[in-house]
């Protein structure tokens, strides 16, 4: 998978680029909506493509294993065929949603033992079945099957934890170079950096992970509940010693902030699922700043939802509208909060990606960074 460099910033680690998958290239930096089970929650494709251009979406191993199971996936030919998607997909490897979604689940060695939140019924992860999954879903990028440590840990955790996801990374690339895609066309595994909040670790992990010379490399282990500048102080050490010419993907991330403030260090590729989730709840996302839609100061407030944004429902839609259908919690409220959100995403880092051709990257971010977090 080729990744080309075609501009970077002076006055920052900022970076525009073209990734290059089987299913079409991205222009970095690019935030991907989440698509957990298979869709964009209240999204449909053609809003994807249309409307907010999505370039990439990310599916998820421990979703799609459970449900609609791995079979029917199969049988459908992969996930592009089965949700009708014909651009990248990126997959992560289950391993953090199995710590983020069940209760009763066992660390091991070999691997992780969980039950299904959906029934209860017990399963095993392991590198190498994780990897096989992602072969039969068919993301064109897929991630190592790792260990996301909780915030805050001990460093002999992070320490002893930092080991087992490096010789998982190892046992992940012996199983995908062992094996071949499914549906012809090539798919590529991006190793993730993990290493808590302890610079050391992180540098470890880093060297680690840049030694397998993957096309592109993962930063986990953050946006799991420490502080901004902790964030921004590892992803710093990190893309210190990642290597420049390959994308670099910081997952889970984030606010509208926190994504321009680790452009500014060097990431390109971003995912959250903060823009449909809050969206859901009446937080939507404005080049103004942050609008609680289910305030009473929108009751009667029959101005756009966005002026300024060309997205069609930004415009045909009053803030008073989009009120009452969140508050009534009318499907069609998250769907239009949702495509807002993400097309406000989308066009956060579209804007930076000019920014950064243009060579004014880090003044425009500047002034961004002080108006994204106001309250309307
Ligand atoms: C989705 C996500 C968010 C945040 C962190 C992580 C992580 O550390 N590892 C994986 N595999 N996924 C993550």
């Amino acid at each position: 998978m080729k990744f080309t460099l075609q501009a970077k910033d002076t006055a920052s680690k900022a970076r525009a680029g073209v990734l290059e998958t089987a299913h079409g290239e991205i222009q970095t930096p690019i935030f991907m909506p989440v698509g957990t089970a298979g869709t964009v929650k209240a999204v449909h494709q053609h809003e994807l493509v249309q409307d907010i251009q999505a370039q990439i979406i990310l599916g998820n191993t421990y979703h799609l294993y459970l449900r609609p199971g791995l079979d029917v996936l199969h049988k459908a030919g992969g996930l592009h065929k089965f949700n009708h998607w014909n651009g990248p997909i990126l997959t992560d490897s289950g391993g953090y949603q199995v710590y983020s979604l069940t209760e009763v689940r066992k660390i091991r060695e070999e691997g992780v033992t969980f039950r299904s939140h959906i029934d209860g019924s017990k399963h095993l992860f392991t590198p190498e079945n994780v990897m096989d999954t992602q072969r039969i879903i068919g993301a064109d990028i897929i991630m190592a099957f790792d260990e996301c440590t909780p915030y805050p840990c001990e460093y002999s955790y992070a320490r002893k934890s930092l080991d087992m996801t490096h010789r998982w990374l190892k046992r992940c690339v012996d199983r995908f170079d062992s094996t071949e895609p499914l549906y012809g066309y090539e798919q590529t595994l991006f190793p993730i950096v993990q290493g808590s909040v302890y610079k050391d670790l992180r540098e470890k992990s880093a060297e680690v992970i840049a030694s397998f010379n993957r096309d592109g490399n993962a930063i986990g282990g953050l946006s799991v509940g420490e502080p901004a500048e902790e964030m921004y102080a590892m992803t710093e050490v990190v893309t210190n010693i990642l290597p420049q010419d390959r994308p670099r993907y910081l997952m889970g991330v984030g606010t509208p902030i926190n994504i321009l403030e680790n452009i500014a260090l060097g990431i390109d590729m971003f995912d959250c699922v903060m823009p449909t989730r809050n969206a859901r709840n009446g937080m939507l996302f404005t080049q103004h700043g942050i609008i609680n839609i289910k305030n009473e100061k929108w009751k009667a407030d029959f101005s756009p939802i966005e002026a300024e944004s060309d997205l069609l429902v930004d415009q045909i839609h009053t803030k008073a509208y989009l009120r009452h259908l969140i508050r009534s919690q009318e499907i069609l409220g998250a769907q239009i909060a949702s495509l807002h959100n993400l097309h406000f995403y989308l066009w956060l880092v579209k804007q930076a990606r000019e920014k950064i051709v243009e060579g004014t990257f880090y003044i425009w971010k500047e002034k961004m960074v002080k108006v994204l977090g106001q309250r309307l």
